[in-house]
């Protein structure tokens, strides 16, 4: 265990944070893949579906008239090259929130990361999520973990919507007036991610690194953020209340 932080507010990533990078990769993309075609065909009135298409032609720079077979391409594209794009990230959000319902995906997340997050919790912590998957997708799937429904361990859930791209510090500043303005120093990440984490710092946050054995940043350079392997290697206690803010 390194030494301990003290915050009001512990926000937290998903992938190679929570849950492994395979669980994103290969379960819910290989779910997501043949499904966006019949996604989009069977839902045209669905303002959420109508947007993300459109976006999906624009950022692409595809015709008007471009069929579902061009904008699947192009969504299948952005997910081999692990491009989090928006669009893509809210068709796939819609139909993961399906395979959660139908009981075909259940997620799985890191053993010592539901443990660690309810001590924090437990102790006074406020814990949020950020993350590129959209916020149906991220409540959707703590719905459905291997822990069951642990929803409620959260208070707030951000993506790069309603926060925007999670390599830059602005996000990061939207993010904390989400939570109500507390000190950023206040404020601690927890990311597999440096860029993400080099962000958050800029913002004033306190960082910390997530090295997991096996995972796709176990061996990148965390440069100044303190760097752990699991949640049980940090300790975050809950700063005194402040009365006069
Ligand atoms: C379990 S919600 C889906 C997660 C997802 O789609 C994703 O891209 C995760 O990216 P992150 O920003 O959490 O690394
Ligand atoms: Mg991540």
């Amino acid at each position: 265990m390194t030494g301990s932080l003290t915050a009001r507010w512990v926000v937290v990533d998903i992938e190679g944070t929570l849950t492994p990078t395979s669980q994103v990769h290969v379960v819910l993309y290989d779910y997501a893949r043949p499904r966006l075609g019949p996604w989009i065909d069977a839902h045209p009135e669905d303002e959420q579906v109508r947007a993300a298409v459109e976006a999906t032609r624009a950022e692409a720079g595809l015709p008007a008239d471009a069929g579902t077979a061009e904008i699947v391409a192009v969504l299948h594209s952005w997910m081999d090259a692990d491009r989090k794009a928006a669009p893509l990230k809210s068709l796939q959000g819609l139909i993961w929130q399906e395979g959660y319902a139908r009981r075909e995906l259940i997620s799985q997340y890191f053993p010592d990361a539901f443990p660690a997050l309810r001590r924090w919790r437990d102790g006074g912590l406020d814990l949020a999520v950020f993350s590129s998957g959209s916020v149906a997708g991220q409540i959707a799937s703590f719905s459905h973990s291997n822990e069951g429904d642990v929803t409620g361990l959260f208070r707030h859930h951000f993506d790069t919507v309603n926060a925007g791209p999670k390599r830059e510090a602005p996000s990061y500043r939207a993010i904390a007036a989400g939570l109500g303005d507390p000190p950023a120093g206040e404020i601690v990440f927890l990311s597999d991610v440096p860029a993400e984490l080099d962000a958050a710092a800029e913002a004033g946050w306190q960082t910390v690194g997530l090295a997991r054995s096996g995972e796709p940043f176990a061996e990148a350079d965390f440069g100044p953020h303190r760097a752990i392997a699991s949640f049980d290697e940090v300790e975050i206690v809950a700063a005194a209340k402040d009365d006069s803010r």
